[in-house]
């Protein structure tokens, strides 16, 4: 495999999907040496057949909104590879959604539930519609309307949704009623369900937690500990807060946190009162982070992402992609950041990327270190196919070995001559070996 030419080729025909194309190209540049080393990969094309998703569903959704009008968005699930286990992955509503977002989300997805040690293979889908403004009447019929169109592709053993950006457990709860309706039986075809109807205890704190468990090991390869480190966090959503959470159960300063119209900054970090409004401002009246600074008289950077503002000693970018490029990476390093751990998938440009490997600072891709959200709906899937649940002890602990394990993969496979961990190398190795395996082992489909 020559990866350039790959990448050249998908450019041609794919020539409108940017993002797609970022990720593909991210994975084969490291991911070559080793597939090139296994001559029969190539004998059997694997590497195009790993690249372009085995096939994507695309729909209208109609739906009324409180006024009478008749809406029109674009709904979509690429499955992306099942070789591994059921197509597993998050459904994403924001304005912002297209094929190309979401063909990267589900390619990723792929080799991250390959870390996870579960069986998982890889999928996500999604709409243009943002529940941003509406009334929860209007988002139920959106998620009705939906899962009308979708559930006939969606099933416990054959693709298993989750949240993502605009989708949390209200969003899960409608589409999850809507698909028990729709196809007659209550099984566990959604994950990050209410505790009532299935859900993991865990599931909601998962991604975030599980980031930070990710962040522990790496401190712990530079004999560094969390406490009293500055950490910036992006975004303000299920990600981030459950990560400053955590942060702040283990002595981290949160300096600051951020939504789609700017990012405040706290220098001495929240406190526990801070991040409980945070939680209320956001899941409970839906407003914005410009309230908190309102309200506490902090900064506030108005459009603006933290990068550039912010003192810190970590960064966990938590809220989308491509929200760190090369001069917020810059920034972030001459101001004294010594990690960066991902939150959300893709956060940082292929440029971000060179500049933190080149100043051989921790850096974590996503696909790693949030890892944990769906390692958790792998957990919820095993309880609800066991019809049981689990304590919440029980699941943090699996929680942290998993993450704990796609550390030491990360390690194994991503450790350069001069010790350096190369965490992109690490997991991209590891992630594609194993679906590539089971790829080979089950021929050409
Ligand atoms: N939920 C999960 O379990 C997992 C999520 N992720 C990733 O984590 C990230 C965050 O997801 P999650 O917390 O679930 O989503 P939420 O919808 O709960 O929160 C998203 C946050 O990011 C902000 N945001 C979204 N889009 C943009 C944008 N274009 N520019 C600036 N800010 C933006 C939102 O601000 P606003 O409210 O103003 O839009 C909000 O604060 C995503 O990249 C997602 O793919 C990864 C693994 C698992
Ligand atoms: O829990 C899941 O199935 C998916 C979580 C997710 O969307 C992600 O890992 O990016």
């Amino acid at each position: 495999m020559n990866a350039l030419s790959v990448i050249d080729d998908l450019k041609r025909r794919f020539p409108n999907e940017p993002e797609y194309i970022q990720a593909v190209e991210e994975v084969l540049t490291s991911i070559e040496d080793v597939y090139n080393e296994n001559p029969e990969f190539e004998r059997y094309n694997l590497i195009e057949r790993l690249c372009i998703p085995d096939r994507i569903f695309a729909f209208r959704v109609s739906w009324v909104d409180d006024k009478g009008k008749v809406h029109n968005n674009m709904g979509y699930r690429v499955q992306h590879n099942n070789a591994i286990g059921p197509y597993k992955g998050g459904i994403r509503f924001h304005s912002s959604v297209n094929l190309s977002i979401l063909k990267f989300l589900a390619f990723e997805q792929t080799f991250k539930n390959s870390l996870t040690t579960l069986a998982m293979g890889g999928a996500k889908g999604g709409s243009d519609f943002s529940p941003r403004g509406k009334s929860d009447m209007e988002v139920m019929r959106f998620c009705q309307a939906f899962i009308q169109e979708l559930w006939r592709q969606i099933g416990p053993d054959t693709d298993v949704p989750a949240g993502d950006i605009g989708v949390g457990g209200r969003e899960v709860g409608y589409m999850f009623g809507e698909y028990k309706k729709m196809a007659r039986e209550f099984t566990g075809t959604f994950t990050g369900k209410g505790y009532e109807f299935g859900g993991s205890l865990i599931r909601p704190e998962a991604t975030g937690y599980g980031n930070v468990y990710f962040l522990l090991e790496m401190l712990k390869t530079r004999g560094l500990s969390i406490e009293g480190k500055r950490v910036a966090i992006s975004g303000s959503g299920n990600v981030a807060t459950y990560t400053a959470e955590k942060l702040l159960s283990l002595g981290a300063k949160v300096v600051s946190m951020s939504d789609s119209d700017g990012s405040i900054y706290v220098p001495d970090g929240l406190s526990q009162e801070q991040l409980d409004y945070i939680f209320k401002l956001k899941n409970i009246y839906r407003g914005r982070i410009r309230e908190f600074a309102e309200e506490y008289e902090c900064q506030y950077f108005e459009g603006e992402r933290p990068w550039q503002h912010v003192a810190c000693d970590i960064a966990m970018p938590s809220a989308t992609q491509n929200e760190i490029d090369g001069d917020d990476a810059r920034a972030l390093i001459a101001n004294g950041c010594i990690a960066v751990s991902e939150g959300a998938n893709m956060p940082s440009t292929p440029d971000a990327i060179r500049e933190f490997q080149k100043a051989r600072i921790l850096y974590a891709p996503g696909k790693a270190a949030n890892a944990g959200g769906v390692s958790v709906s792998g957990l919820e899937m095993a309880q609800n196919s066991q019809k049981l649940s689990w304590s919440a002890e029980e699941v943090d602990r699996k929680l942290q070995d998993i993450m704990t394990e796609i550390h030491k993969q990360c390690v194994k496979y991503g450790t350069e001559e001069d010790g350096y961990i190369n965490y992109v190398r690490g997991a991209n190795v590891a992630g594609f070996m194993k679906v590539a395996r089971a790829m080979m082992a089950q021929g050409v489909l």
